[in-house]
């Protein structure tokens, strides 16, 4: 079955278990193919439980895809462009899996150069650290040729006499003619991200549309706007940019390719006008066509706005040899079998398939509830954390004999406190799946190379309030009843914004998952033979999934995971004796420093014996030299084998 492959050997022969799209895509005057989110995902998605094999086409798969479709466009004599709307890295072995010394994404982006974009645009993801923004600057956005747009990113670096630029990574906008002739102006927006390291700098949306470049680009009027950008096209800050560009064009087409979200989402701010989101991980292409035609003549009084299609796509290779009107021998075109052979010998090169031992379960991230057996939060937290950590610091910690994954801790560091671990559920972005389990696996699963940090010596009981407070709605409201925090709503409101100025979508996908959950659950009755994987429904007329999928079950999961009570870990030397005012190891990922330091102050004041006691950076020291990109490699290599 395609994708029913552990290596990264090319399918024979397309899978007959893969449902093919339901109706051929309807084509305009002007078409575009969008990706976006892809994070490094660009071999495809391996695995054998579905709805993993939906997604199985790799980059070579879809560049043979893109070149048929752009012929079949030019046999139409109409335009086809290709867009990115950004988040390159981090994701996969592919973008994170490179030897010391290496920069992320630097050689998965060689693969994506290769494909013909017309626009592509900055995402948060190019600004967590500076080296990435800096690769991106020197040696991406060059092979754009002017079309990779940042419009409100800049870098502080240095020019060849070695004089100190703050200048957009990309460029800040472009105006291009299209092969038909269309004037195209293109912007590539970044949402108001916060999180982005030092020396890169967002502007505001709200601040950038009122700048002169951007008021002198937008006022020659186009054939259409094209509004690429890393924000999602609902609920954030896209009407400012569409509005601006109104109160100049009050009816030239504007099309919107966002992302950010990681769902699929569509919506039209007014009957000129769409916005698509195209998903995450390379699991979605989107589709958006246009009929300008019937706009063209503005002045004759018929002149009627422009008629949109959009569709989302599933990445395999019956999705794309269905509408590209190609078989399994005529497809592959032989630049998109040099992409996969490359990207296969990266995947060598950077040793990816190095197995750490054989996952017994699935592991998912929300198709089951939490706490739960099958949940990777909680073998993250209640059993990854505690092993690895303890091990990395105390190699004689566990019994090396054991293969089972019972932690039994004996003697471990009986001078220091027992510890208390605490990880952002963000930083786990991917399912394990039962079987072998590889390097590549241990990136998609968690791909943010963070260090683990700790405070010393915090009492139990403010340890346990730092937990609740960082936990879910419901379980900080009955904090708040228990009284022992006072304006837990305001805090969790600040905090979710702040999580999600910094990035963190993964609130907003899970409610999307399972709002699509609850909307399309009459089709788990359904006789037919679909299988799982995503059912949208978003704010555009007509279905817009190109292939109908049973909806994936999706739970709700706390913003936070902890380990157990140290009371609850078998074995530890203080586990008949710790009281709220025993002092634990408070240890965390460094992603979350700021903000539990914060949370850890305010608990302390409301719960904590010692109130004068302010914890602040000085007090923070490293509690291991293992990245939480290495935590599950040494869980498994310990207890999966
Ligand atoms: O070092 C890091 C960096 C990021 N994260 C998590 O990722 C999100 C942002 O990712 P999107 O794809 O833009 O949603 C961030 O908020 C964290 O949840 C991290 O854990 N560690």
């Amino acid at each position: 079955c395609g994708g029913h492959d552990h290596s990264h050997h090319r399918r024979a022969f397309p899978s007959t278990q893969l449902t093919r799209p339901t109706r051929p895509l309807e084509w305009g005057d002007v078409n575009f193919l969008q990706t976006t989110d892809t994070h490094g995902w660009l071999l495809g998605h391996q695995k054998t439980s579905f709805p993993e094999p939906n997604y199985s086409g790799d980059l070579g798969d879809f560049a043979s895809f893109v070149s048929h479709m752009k012929r079949i466009a030019l046999e139409k004599d109409v335009d086809l462009l290709l867009i990115d709307s950004g988040d390159l890295h981090d994701g996969t072995g592919l973008s994170d899996g490179f030897p010391s010394g290496g920069i992320d994404g630097h050689d998965s982006n060689q693969f994506l150069k290769r494909l013909p974009y017309d626009v592509m645009a900055i995402g948060n993801h190019e600004l967590y650290v500076y080296e990435n923004t800096l690769d991106m600057y020197n040696n991406f956005a060059p092979a754009l040729k002017g079309r990779y747009l940042s419009s409100n990113v800049n870098i502080t670096t240095f020019d060849p006499h070695n004089n100190t630029i703050n200048v957009p990574v990309g460029e800040r906008f472009t105006k291009f003619t299209t092969r038909k002739g269309r004037k195209v102006t293109a912007l590539g927006v970044l949402f108001d991200f916060t999180g982005n390291d030092v020396n890169t700098t967002v502007q505001k949306v709200e601040d950038m549309v009122k700048e002169e470049w951007f008021l002198s680009a937008i006022e020659e009027e186009p054939d259409f706007f094209l509004l690429a950008g890393h924000m999602p096209v609902q609920k954030d800050n896209w009407p400012l940019v569409f509005n601006a560009v109104r109160a100049v064009h009050p009816e030239t087409p504007i099309m919107i390719f966002g992302g950010h979200l990681h769902t699929r989402d569509c919506v039209q701010l007014d009957q000129n006008s769409m916005s698509l989101a195209s998903g995450r991980y390379m699991e979605t292409v989107g589709w958006m066509s246009a009929n300008l035609s019937s706009s063209c003549d503005k002045k004759s009084p018929s002149h009627s706005p422009v008629t949109f299609s959009r569709r989302y796509l599933d990445t395999n290779r019956v999705t794309y040899q269905f509408h590209s009107g190609t078989s399994n021998h005529t497809f592959d075109t032989p630049e998109g079998l040099g992409i996969t052979k490359g990207l296969k010998n990266l995947a060598k090169r950077f040793n990816l398939a190095q197995v750490f031992g054989t996952a017994p379960e699935d592991y998912t991230i929300s198709q089951v509830s939490y706490p739960n057996e099958n949940s990777l939060l909680s073998l993250m937290g209640a059993r990854v954390l505690p092993y690895s950590l303890t091990l990395a610091r105390d190699p004689s910690a566990f019994n090396s004999s054991s293969s089972n994954s019972s932690v039994t801790i004996q003697g471990v560091n009986q001078s220091v406190n027992p510890f208390f671990m605490l990880t952002n559920s963000g930083s786990l972005r991917f399912d394990i799946y039962s079987g072998e389990f590889t390097k590549n696996d241990q990136l998609t699963a968690s791909p943010f190379a963070d260090a683990f940090n700790f405070v010393e010596g915090v009492e139990w009981g403010v340890a346990l309030g730092v937990r609740d407070a960082l936990d879910e709605a419901g379980e900080a409201r009955r904090i708040k009843r228990r009284g022992l925090v006072s304006g837990i709503d305001e805090v969790l409101e600040r905090r979710e914004e702040e999580l999600y100025k910094r990035g963190d979508v993964r609130k907003h996908y899970l409610e999307w998952l399972s709002s699509m959950s609850t909307l399309h659950q009459n089709r788990r009755e359904m006789t037919e033979n679909l299988t799982l994987g995503y059912a949208t429904s978003d704010a555009c007329p007509g279905i817009g999934d190109d292939t109908i999928h049973i909806p994936l079950e999706s739970f709700s999961i706390p913003d936070f995971i902890s380990s157990d009570d140290p009371t609850a870990i078998a074995g530890t030397p203080t586990s008949k004796e710790i009281t709220n005012s025993t002092l634990v190891d408070l240890v965390f990922v460094d992603f979350i420093q700021d903000q539990l330091l914060g949370i850890l102050n305010d608990v302390q004041n409301e719960v904590g014996t010692d109130k004068q006691k302010q914890w602040a950076d000085g007090d923070v020291k490293t509690y291991s030299t293992l990245l939480s990109t290495e935590v599950l490699g040494v869980y498994a290599e310990g207890n999966w084998n």
